[in-house]
Formats: structure tokens, sequence, C-alpha cells
């Protein structure tokens, strides 16, 4: 799949108005999945802070609920390769399509071709949703184009319309765009069974990771006390179920004892935490450092060592959930850009979390794989470059610098990393003796987690000595 789907720009449709004579709402769990799909491609607006917000306000739960997710989310992240088929359904250009008929389009194919759902009840009930939205002009249009889209299943269609290529075809048949399966297939250096697995694992609600406080809560305590399981590699970390609830509702995350992150994000914290130094390791910098996870792992544990972290982060909103995360540690937030922080340099470790596309957490937020351009790429990593370039400046000669993506993709790991290391001449050192534990880790030096290995996002570290 190679187009980045999309609502023509400036399009927006029309706002549902309700009113007297609209009748009463039949559908409730396809009228929401539709309103959050809405949302979310004429809006920019992410499905899962949609859905859950618009299934509390309109009281839907149990069966209603679990149907509303399905198809919203489900349609998000299938978004561009329904497209594709819809395209060859319609007797007209995607783009000359009502952004509001292509959004109810979408999901009645999403039903179509990825649920159990009859075809008869998936083409009524989107033709309902359109009747009730723009009136009967569009019906039979979205009738014959569902007809057509029901007369084949997925794997028919996608024989049909996916790229002979093993990429385009690997990319068409998960559903991603495909600069993102070549991105994966690059750092998997496979284009075999394994990217299939790795871009099917976008799919997989995943669990949620918690962290507890060091000194505060052990994991085996957390675990108790919140039903979960210790995590196989964190010794901090807790894994909970997929759907066992609201985290923010457990009362050690009510009470700060814990927080939630992913174990990846605790992989590559500690990791900076356990390389030996020579000398002094009192002072700490997080210089990327909101909403505040890593910074919160980092302040506990030099908290109990009895040294400071300064907290850099360029957004104020995201460095006061840094000063609320971090309350009671030794822990200093400065609102400010981590390429030129002002900060008095000598520091003894230093973690870079550098902006990135997010690429190694897909399968967090449904809609983001079609999101993101390929020309995201060269920004973001002249930024991470200039970060990075600047941790070097700031730590101490004999320091360590992390430098942490989530983001498989080469130019934003090893890249960026490879080419800062030759010029400013530090040493990158083999990062995976310090994930003890962890399997797969390929042949190093930087260290490569993914979902579909270790259950993590797809998290790079390289740990570079100055
Ligand atoms: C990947 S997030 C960091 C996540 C964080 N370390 C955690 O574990 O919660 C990157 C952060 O860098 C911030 N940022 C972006 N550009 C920056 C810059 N030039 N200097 C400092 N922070 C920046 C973003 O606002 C964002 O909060």
């Amino acid at each position: 799949m190679n187009r980045r789907p999309s609502r023509p720009p400036g399009s927006r449709p029309p706002r549902r108005v309700d009113g007297p004579g609209r009748p009463p709402v039949e559908d409730p769990a396809r009228r929401a999945a539709l309103d959050v799909v809405r949302a979310v491609r004429a809006d920019d607006a992410y499905a899962n802070l949609v859905l859950p917000k618009l299934l509390r306000e309109r009281r839907l739960s149990g069966r209603d609920a679990a149907l509303a997710t399905e198809l919203a989310y489900g349609t998000c992240r299938a978004w561009g390769m329904l497209e594709e088929v819809l395209e060859a359904c319609s007797d007209r250009p995607l783009s000359k399509v009502e952004p509001a008929v292509l959004d109810a389009l979408l999901l009645g194919a999403y039903q179509l071709l990825r649920t159990r759902i009859p075809a008869h009840a998936a083409v009524a009930a989107t033709v309902d949703l359109v009747r009730a939205d723009s009136g009967s002009r569009a019906t039979g249009f979205v009738n014959a184009v569902l007809r057509r889209v029901a007369e084949h299943d997925e794997k028919t269609w996608l024989d049909k319309l996916a790229p002979q290529d093993p990429v385009g075809g690997i990319a068409a048949r998960t559903a991603h765009p495909r600069w993102i399966a070549r991105a994966f297939a690059d750092a998997l250096g496979t284009t075999g069974d394994e990217l299939t697995a790795a871009l099917r694992a976008d799919d997989e609600r995943p669990a949620v990771h918690l962290v507890a406080r060091p000194g505060e809560l052990t994991a085996e305590e957390l675990a108790a006390l919140t039903g979960g399981d210790p995590a196989p590699y964190s010794p901090y970390g807790v894994r909970m179920e997929a759907g066992s609830g609201d985290p923010g509702d457990l009362p050690p995350i009510k009470e700060n004892l814990a927080g939630v992150q992913d174990e990846g994000s605790q992989l590559c914290a500690l990791a900076l935490t356990r390389v030996p130094l020579e000398g002094p390791d009192a002072r700490w910098l997080d210089l990327c450092a909101g909403p505040g996870g890593k910074a919160a792992m980092l302040g506990a544990l030099i908290g109990i060592s009895g040294g400071t972290l300064d907290a850099v982060e360029q957004a104020p909103h995201r460095a006061r959930l840094i000063e609320r995360v971090t309350a009671g540690m030794p822990v200093t937030v400065h609102v400010a850009d981590g390429r030129d922080p002002g900060l008095e340099p000598g520091f003894d470790r230093v973690l870079v979390d550098a902006p990135c596309t997010g690429l190694g957490a897909l399968r967090r937020r449904p809609e983001a794989r079609w999101r993101r351009l390929p020309s995201d790429v060269g920004d973001l990593t002249k930024l991470q470059r200039e970060l990075l370039t600047s941790a070097l400046e700031l730590v101490r000669p004999g320091g360590v610098v992390a430098y942490v993506v989530c983001s498989p993709h080469l130019a934003e790991t090893e890249g960026v990393v490879g080419d800062v290391v030759r010029k400013t001449g530090a040493t990158q050192i083999d990062a995976r003796e310090f994930f003890p534990g962890v399997p797969d880790l390929g042949t190093g030096p930087g260290v490569q987690l993914w979902p579909h290995r270790h259950g993590t996002d797809a998290m790079f570290c390289a740990l570079v000595r100055r």
C-alpha cells in the first residue's frame, strides 16, 4: 500500500446535527465507530482518546462498547488497505467521494473484509448510517460499492490488488504503508516471515506495562496490588492483561508509587544506569524528559544513591507533567531546548530519549501508521543528531550517554548514532550486556527491541561513552 490515505486538504465532513425530527440512534455501536473514524480523518484526532470519551458520554457498555471498539480501531488500522479495495469497487475516484460518505464506506468495508458480520447486515447498516447523515442521495452509491466489496474476501482482494514485490506484498497484506514495511524490513534484515510477524504485531492490543518506583515498591508487591504479573525482563516491571481496565484507577498509580510505562522504556533507562563508570556518579541529565516516565525512574534511582537529576523539556505543559511525576525526588525540571539548555556541563550520565517517528509504537495508536510520512524522517533525524551531539558536549569525559528512540527506522537509530560518533570521536559501546536476560538482541552494538520478539514497544538504545 503506497498511498497515504487522506481526504482532500481542507475538506471537512458536514457535522452531524442532532435536532428535532432526527430518528433515534438505533445502532449506537456503529454510530460511535463512525464518529470516531470521522474525528480521526477529519480532525486528526487520536482514536484511542476519542473512543473512550465517546463510550462514556453515550453510556455504551458490554457488547455495544466491544463492537464500537472493534469497528473503530479496526477501520483506523486498515484504512489504507480498505481505500485500495474501495477504489477498485467504485465507479468514481475516491477523491471525488464526499468525505462523510467515504468514512461510512470504510466502516462498511471493514465489516465485510475483517469481521464475521454477515454481508447483508454490514451493507444495510452502513446504508442506514449514510441515509441518517446525508439523506438518500448517496445510499444507492454506497449500496453498490459495498456489494462489490462483498464479492470477495480480503485475501482474494489482496491477491488481485497487492503489489508483486515482497515488501509491497507484505505491506498490503498487513495493511501498512509500504515505506513502513520497508523500514521494518531494513531493521530486521529480512523480507521473510519475521517481517510479517513484526507488522502483524502492530494490530495486537498491547498489554499494559506498569513500573514500580524504585525504593517505593518492588515489582512483586506491585503485581500483588494490581493483579498483574512481574515482567519478564525489567526488575521494576509488571504486565497487566490487555483490556484489564484503566490503569489510572489503580491505587499505586494514583499514589505515584508506580507508573504506566512500556517495559522496553524501562529497560532503556536502566541500561544507562548499568554502565560502569570510573569516578563520580552523582549528576544525571535527561535531555528530552517530558512527560517524565524515564525521568521518574532515573530520579528515583539517583535519589537512592544521593545524587541529582536535571530534566530538560521544551514544551512547558510537558515540563509540568515531569514536575508532577517526580515530586519528592531530587529532580530539577528546566523548560529549555536540549540542543542548548544552558546547563553546566560535566554530567556523569545523560539520557537522550529523542523525539522520533514513533514507528515502534504503532500498536498503541490505531491510525498512526497512516499519519506519519516518509518526509517526517529527515527533519527528525536532524534534530536527533543535534540532541545527541549536545548530550556529548554536556557529559564529562568518561561519562555515558544513552540515545533512545521508539522506532526501528535505521535512519533514526544506527544512522544518527553512526554519524554523531564519527563526527565527535565518541565511542559506541555494546549495549547488549546492559539488557541482561533479554533474548534475541541481534549483533549489537545498538539494541533493538521488538513487540513480536519481546512484547515491548520497538525501542532502540545505543550507549555512547565520551
Ligand atoms: C520521546 S519523548 C520523551 C519521553 C520521556 N523521556 C518519557 O520517558 O516520558 C520526547 C520529548 O522531547 C521533547 N522535545 C522535543 N524537542 C525538544 C528539544 N529540542 N529539546 C528538549 N526537548 C524536546 C518533546 O516535547 C517530548 O516531550
